[in-house]
């Protein structure tokens, strides 16, 4: 570690709006990554120890790369609570700078001073840095940037489900991808917990990376670690040229820069740097952006500038759509009384129809059994609360399909056999069957006493004729989603 330098300083404690305490926060300059990683691996524990008894207050050490230290201007304080960014002396410091002759350049600071930085604190170049920085990166790094976009190939267009709940998303997410930065800039797409977003935006980005765009995908959290790292290594004026180079940049989960000063601050000048060049930006979010505390003013409204689409909880047949293609895609065959009865279980979230999906298929071939409604229910029984598992007796289900299709219950008992009656008829007992455990015999003694044979003909009829009748397949749909609310 020949030739490093050691510097202390004390920055004025005046800037401090968020002091997290008394903390010493040791910025230790050295001149090789192997120096760093050596040290920061093993002896940063000691050195705060030894520096912790020393000054009488809690230390915390950052370890940096001397030649890493180009930017001429420092910036004064911290991105974030953690890691904590390395402070220059203030010339305000109540604390004159001590050189010394060690082999480290150490900066001693208070940790009052080493707050959210303002946007004063990071200087903002419009053009994404000197000129040089960004030929230098478009370059070098783009083309290993394009290459490793992080974008999952299985979430395309293609294997997008569309129904009510998210038409609106995927029509706009669609039109951006067609036509990058024309038609709606930004796009803000918000919704609950596995619903879609995450694939919508992969959707958008594989399109414009087919069509030679320059894609990139980040989540909040990975572009709020960037810019730490790059505050924290002086290369801003990398990050700024990466983030303005794209042709399209896809930010999942926004919701969690919100409050997050630096990150907000830098957010907002990629935004209008790649707005003003025409570039598309889609943004995703649990909440709409008026829902999103202490996001600034000034994010807010731009990302209502262009559209903000939801995407709501998907109905029965969607959520039943979705588990076919996911089941043929896993070339995994699923009756449909099967996939009907998965699709009732789990109502709100996409992802954990697909882990029962998998369940499903573990739970099969661990016990090797054949495929059947008990099965789906065995392997479904463990399943928390969230996973539906209806209280419906016979006669609940008997009652709401007598009123869905406007038929009395003493005619669904009867001997009536024309098809006003026995439509309604079959469609209860098949309903009857899926979602209780009431056996064949129970169900014949409920409809007037009928042989259990009669029940399970009319069991496989429905199945049957709902692979073919669209209508039948709606009502069946629609009795079953009054029942889950039931
Ligand atoms: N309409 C749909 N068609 C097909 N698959 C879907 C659909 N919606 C969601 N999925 C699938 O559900 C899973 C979860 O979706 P995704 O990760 O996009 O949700 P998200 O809304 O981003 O969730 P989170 O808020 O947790 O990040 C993915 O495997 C995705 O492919």
């Amino acid at each position: 570690m020949q030739g490093a330098q050691l510097q202390a300083s004390k920055a004025s404690a005046a800037d401090d709006a968020t002091s997290d305490g008394d903390s010493l926060y040791l910025t230790l300059q050295v001149n090789n990554d192997l120096a760093r990683d050596v040290i920061e691996s093993h002896w940063r524990q000691v050195v705060e120890e030894a520096l912790s008894e020393v000054t009488g207050a809690p230390v915390v050490l950052v370890v940096v790369h001397e030649q890493e230290e180009k930017r001429p201007i420092e910036p004064k304080g911290v991105v974030m609570p953690r890691p904590p960014i390395p402070t220059p002396p203030s010339s305000n410091s109540p604390l004159p700078q001590q050189n010394t002759t060690s082999a480290y350049n150490l900066n001693v600071t208070r940790s009052a001073s080493q707050r959210m930085m303002r946007s004063a604190d990071v200087p903002y170049e419009a053009d994404g840095g000197a000129l040089g920085t960004r030929e230098q990166w478009d370059n070098e790094q783009k083309p290993g940037m394009l290459t490793n976009n992080r974008l999952n190939p299985r979430y395309s267009f293609d294997t997008f489900i569309v129904g009510g709940s998210n038409r609106l998303a995927h029509a706009a997410s669609l039109a951006v991808a067609e036509a990058p930065g024309e038609s709606y800039n930004p796009l803000f797409l918000y919704g609950g917990v596995g619903l879609g977003k995450t694939h919508l935006l992969h959707a958008i980005g594989q399109q414009g990376v087919q069509t030679g765009l320059a894609v990139l995908y980040v989540s909040s959290e990975q572009f709020t670690n960037e810019i730490i790292n790059a505050i924290r290594y002086r290369t801003t004026e990398e990050f700024r040229a990466k983030y303005r180079s794209v042709d399209i940049l896809l930010v999942d989960d926004i919701q969690f820069i919100a409050g997050k000063e630096s990150t907000e601050e830098e957010f907002f000048h990629t935004f209008n740097s790649l707005y003003e060049m025409s570039k598309q930006i889609v943004i995703c979010s649990d909440r709409p952006p008026k829902a999103i505390a202490s996001l600034e003013e000034r994010l807010r409204s731009r990302f209502e500038w262009g559209l903000v689409a939801d995407i709501q909880p998907p109905d029965l047949e969607t959520r039943m759509a979705i588990l076919r293609v996911k089941a043929d895609a896993l070339h995994y065959r699923v009756p449909d009384d099967i996939i009907s009865y998965v699709a009732g279980r789990v109502q709100t979230n996409i992802r954990e129809l697909e882990g029962c999906l998998n369940r499903l298929m573990a739970y099969q071939q661990l016990h090797r059994v054949d495929l059947t409604i008990d099965v789906a229910r065995a392997a479904m029984s463990s399943l928390g609360a969230d996973h539906r598992e209806t209280n419906l007796d016979g006669r609940q289900i008997a009652q709401t399909v007598s009123e869905y299709y406007s038929v009395p219950f003493e005619a669904m008992c009867g001997k009536q056999r024309d098809k006003q009656v026995l439509v309604p008829r079959q469609v209860a007992m098949y309903l009857i069957r899926q979602e209780t455990q009431v056996s064949l015999f129970e169900i014949g003694q409920l409809f007037g006493g009928r042989d259990h044979s009669t029940v399970l003909h009319a069991c496989e009829k429905i199945e049957r004729n709902l692979k073919q009748n669209p209508t039948l397949r709606q009502d069946v749909s629609a009795i079953r989603e009054q029942l889950l609310r039931a």
